[in-house]
């Protein structure tokens, strides 16, 4: 058992997933939102996928009494003070993220680490805003959290290589594989799966394929686990959009990044995907 603190910023799908994974591993969990009934919602949530590993002989009803203790929630960022390692996952926004993390900057320790999840927004830029760009680094989750072994630690251009190391070697402790990359538009892999969403929504918009074919088609004969338009309920149409558009941004326009104008109208729609119950599939949540 650990005596480090860790704080999660945004309690949303890979929020309360990251501090489900910390939480199991031994870390004491501070779990911010900016409203008490997300922050608690997130925690019921968490609680039942905890509740269906005991149920599954995963983990003993002591181990979850004992996880259980070690997160607390919190809708007052000042509250992160007691943190040595904050994980930010706030929606997908340069500007909300640079909020964040000017007053993280204002009320953490100046040890503290400050990583960020983003999926593709620039982790120089945000570290700019804040009084110690060498301690502030990405550290990329893939949802669903729990599951999903890889964790890319993104070195901005000013991060110090010690930081790196520590927040490999954090990975590690939550039982991750971490690679380290370098501070690019979308990174390596949300680089690799823009073409996959971008050349399905085409697909679909050329009307040479229904949604349900080109899922069927990718997992079938592809032998993909989910299909472009079930991946991208999961992850959540607004989040998949705004980091298409950062990464298309990030490369200066470049055409093979440019956005399909449908996912915007998806997004527009409130049909967010899993998290909103519909998406391109509807959802029993
Ligand atoms: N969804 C994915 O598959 C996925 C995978 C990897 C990384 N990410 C990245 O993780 C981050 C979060 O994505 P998500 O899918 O969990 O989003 P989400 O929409 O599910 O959750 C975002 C949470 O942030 C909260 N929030 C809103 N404004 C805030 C603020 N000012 N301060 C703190 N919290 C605030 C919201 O209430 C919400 O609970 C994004 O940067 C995204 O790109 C997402």
């Amino acid at each position: 058992m650990s005596s480090t603190t860790v704080g999660v910023v945004g309690s949303g799908t890979m929020g309360s997933g990251i501090a489900q994974v910390v939480a199991q591993n031994g870390f004491n969990v501070l779990l911010f939102d900016i409203k008490e009934e997300i922050v608690i919602e997130s925690l019921t949530r968490m609680r039942t996928r905890l509740e269906k590993l005991v149920e599954k002989g995963k983990i003993l009803r002591d181990e979850l009494e004992e996880i259980n203790k070690r997160i607390q929630t919190s809708t007052d960022l000042s509250d992160m003070r007691v943190c040595q390692f904050v994980i930010e996952a706030a929606p997908e926004k340069l500007s909300i993220k640079k909020d964040i993390f000017q007053q993280l900057d204002k009320y953490c320790s100046e040890e503290t680490i400050l990583a960020t999840n983003t999926s593709s927004l620039s982790i120089t830029e945000i570290g700019s805003i804040t009084r110690r760009p060498e301690r502030v680094a990405g550290m990329h989750f893939f949802n669903p959290v729990p599951l999903m072994p890889l964790v890319e630690v993104i070195r901005g251009v000013i991060t110090e290589e010690e930081t790196v190391k520590a927040l490999v070697q954090f990975a590690k402790a939550l039982r991750k594989i971490p690679v380290t990359c370098e501070d690019t538009p979308g990174f390596i892999v949300n680089r690799i799966a823009r073409p996959f969403y971008n050349e399905a929504l085409k697909i679909h918009g050329e009307r040479l394929a229904t949604i349900e074919q080109i899922d069927r088609i990718m997992k079938k004969e592809g032998k993909f686990r989910m299909g472009p338009f079930e991946l991208q309920d999961l992850i959540g149409i607004d989040i998949n959009f705004s980091t298409t558009e950062s990464v298309h941004q990030g490369f200066f326009g470049e055409e093979r990044f440019r956005p399909h104008y449908y996912q915007q109208r998806m997004m527009q729609s409130g049909k967010l995907g899993r998290k909103a119950g519909v998406g391109y599939y509807n959802y029993d949540n």
